[in-house]
């Protein structure tokens, strides 16, 4: 399968939505521009409320946009969203996992969903729990885990499908630093062998760590993008010689300032 130069490709993507009582027109996303490419870790950054989830879902086909137009692999979510999601893996915020299945029986349920035959099944589901430390619990249940390992093993489901994009929301949400290292080190890994990552998070340190490509969005629009040295020389002081290096912290405040998202 020949594999395309860029994974994701959204061009002036709008969302509109309806909300409040006199169910007024509201636009989540105002024609953002979003590229992901392979061998890449992408970071969408952006306060509460300012769009992040709602262009996944775009992403997926759960949302369709009301204008702009989506490639996601070569293909249209909205329209071909079967043959997109066998080619694609969503970690969502809220891990879906089977509470009373083993950490091996939930891979395995996935792995039969989406028809993995038996052989496949043997050695992937091993190496995708290999991959997140989780072997040695393998067979007890996924409800007995801590948060950290519940995303430890959603990471290892998706792992084990091996996508050619990789979508994470808030991968590191509430986990210690442990774990955090551990899910670091593994994103890292896919975007090394060639696949694209693109993840949500509200930890800056994640994104400097991780981002080869940063893109803010605030109140459904496109505020700045690029790689961290792009992003950091478009704050003033970074000019200034003898200065403390500016962090994403300060980029992400400078474009979205300090007020609190309702
Ligand atoms: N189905 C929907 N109907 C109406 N409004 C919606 C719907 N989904 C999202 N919204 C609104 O769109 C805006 C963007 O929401 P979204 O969840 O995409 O933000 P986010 O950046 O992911 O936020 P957070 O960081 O809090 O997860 C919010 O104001 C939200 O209330």
């Amino acid at each position: 399968m020949n594999q395309p130069q860029v994974a994701v490709d959204a061009t002036e993507v709008t969302v509109e939505f309806s909300r409040g009582r006199k169910r007024e027109p509201f636009r989540a996303l105002d024609r953002v521009d979003l590229d992901v490419r392979p061998s890449e870790v992408s970071c969408l950054l952006g306060p509460n409320g300012s769009g992040k989830t709602t262009l996944m879902n775009v992403l997926t086909g759960l949302v369709t946009p009301t204008s702009g137009r989506v490639r996601v692999l070569d293909l249209d979510p909205a329209t071909q969203r079967r043959d997109l999601l066998r080619r694609i893996a969503l970690v969502p915020q809220e891990t879906s996992l089977y509470p009373e299945l083993t950490a091996r029986e939930n891979l395995t349920f996935h792995a039969r969903y989406y028809g993995m035959s038996a052989r496949e099944q043997r050695t992937r589901i091993d190496e995708a729990l290999e991959l997140v430390q989780l072997g040695a619990l393998a067979d007890d249940r996924a409800g007995t885990f801590s948060g950290g390992m519940q995303r430890r093993l959603a990471l290892g489901k998706a792992l084990m499908m091996r996508p050619e994009l990789l979508l994470l929301d808030e991968p590191t949400l509430g986990v210690d630093v442990q774990s955090r290292e551990a899910i670091w080190n593994r994103i890292e890994d896919v975007a090394r062998e060639g696949r694209a990552v693109l993840l949500t998070t509200n930890y800056m340190e994640e994104a400097q760590r991780l981002g080869d490509q940063i893109t803010i969005i605030d109140r459904g629009v496109n505020v700045v993008r690029g790689n961290l040295n792009e992003l950091t020389s478009q704050v003033p002081e970074v000019e200034r010689v003898e200065v403390p290096p500016v962090s994403l912290q300060d980029v992400f405040l400078h474009f979205t300032g300090r007020g609190l998202r309702n």
